[in-house]
């Protein structure tokens, strides 16, 4: 089917911001209560060697304690040591930039409809809501037989091999990073794992941010927490812009090099019975550079139930979470119903 730039439910930012002086209402955010623009305090953010965790030692221990300390106070963690190339990251950032600056008939052969979640396009594309001053591509990249090709960029012309590589090795590192934290925890290194079954998958999104201008009236991404295990994500070195809630108070999000940000998602919280903490986050913009970076979002099997680790309950921690399955069905139904979808797996 040819897809033509109405199939599109709204129109792409980027093309909008081309020659955008005055923002359109349905990026505005009214209730602010600060502006988005006035960067808050950093916030001090562990990075981790993951390399050093293997094999089982006191200097592991210490390193799955800061763990554990830094997913339960702020929700994320940077780590290093993640078995992935600083020329394969970049080859990462370039082919999505590459991407993004194709021109829009282009970009239109991966675009999706109101009806798909994958391909190119923007997230409220169905919701009245206040729109994000983004655009993305939304691709699942495991396991292999779930691939829809047919939102796959055939250009640039290594997107696709690209994408393969980094998804060979997101998985390997989907493995270790899902047996640290039950073992930061005390529990057996398989507890979280076993709860993945076998037709576990990967979702990357592509985020595109072009320069916005009025910075201090929307945003990138709206304030939410993500809905995966975990999520890895690949920043903007060039474009600082995410922030995170920690005990009411937002904060700048640190760009580490080489680094990857490694995020709690609701179905962390809810395996760790809240000593894990999912982040509330958001993305704000800025009016000169363009920003890009890569989510990937790790999920279970969704016929597989999830809940908390039955080792970390006791009189004095009683559980927290339901068992659910198929959470991100919950998640998205919940944000339908203006709910989070945490509050609905709380007991
Ligand atoms: O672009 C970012 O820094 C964060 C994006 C994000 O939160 C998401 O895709 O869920
Ligand atoms: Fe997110």
């Amino acid at each position: 089917m040819a897809r033509t730039l109405e199939s599109l439910v709204f129109k792409p930012v980027q093309e909008l911001a081309v020659d955008c002086k005055i923002l359109p209402e349905r990026y505005i955010h009214k209730c602010i209560d600060e502006a988005f623009h006035v960067d808050p305090p950093v916030i001090d953010i562990p990075v981790i060697d993951l390399n050093l965790i293997q094999p089982p030692s006191p200097s592991a221990d210490q390193v799955l304690e800061k763990l554990r300390t830094s997913l339960s106070s702020c929700g994320c963690v940077q780590v290093i040591g993640h078995g992935i190339s600083n020329s394969l990251l970049d080859q990462m950032h370039s082919v999505g930039k590459d991407f993004f600056a194709l021109p829009l008939e282009e970009k239109l052969k991966c675009s999706k409809t109101a009806q798909d979640i994958e391909g190119y396009g923007n997230a409220s594309a169905h919701s009245d809501e206040i729109h994000n001053w983004s655009d993305l591509l939304n691709l699942t990249i495991s396991p292999e037989d779930q691939r829809k090709f047919q939102f796959w960029p055939q250009n640039p012309k290594i997107f696709s091999e690209t994408l393969q590589e980094y998804t060979d090795k997101l998985v390997l590192l989907n493995k270790v990073v899902l047996k640290a934290l039950p073992r930061s925890l005390n529990l057996k290194e398989s507890c979280f794992l076993d709860q993945y079954g076998e037709n576990a998958n990967m979702f990357a999104r592509f985020n595109y941010y072009p320069p916005c201008p009025r910075p201090d009236l929307t945003l990138g991404v709206k304030e939410h927490a993500d809905g995966s295990v975990i999520t890895f994500l690949l920043q903007d070195n060039e474009a600082g812009g995410l922030q995170i809630l920690k005990d009411d108070h937002w904060f700048t999000v640190p760009t580490v090099p080489g680094a990857l940000l490694i995020n709690v998602g609701d179905q962390a919280e809810i395996m760790s019975n809240g000593i894990f903490k999912s982040p509330l986050h958001r993305v704000v913009t800025n009016s000169e550079r363009e920003r890009l970076t890569v989510a990937v979002f790790s999920n279970p099997d969704p016929s597989r139930y999830v809940e908390p680790a039955e080792d970390l309950i006791s009189e004095k921690s009683p559980r927290l979470y339901k068992k659910v399955h198929n959470y991100l069905r919950i998640y998205f139904e919940s944000f339908q119903q203006g709910m989070t979808g945490i509050e609905a797996a709380k007991i």
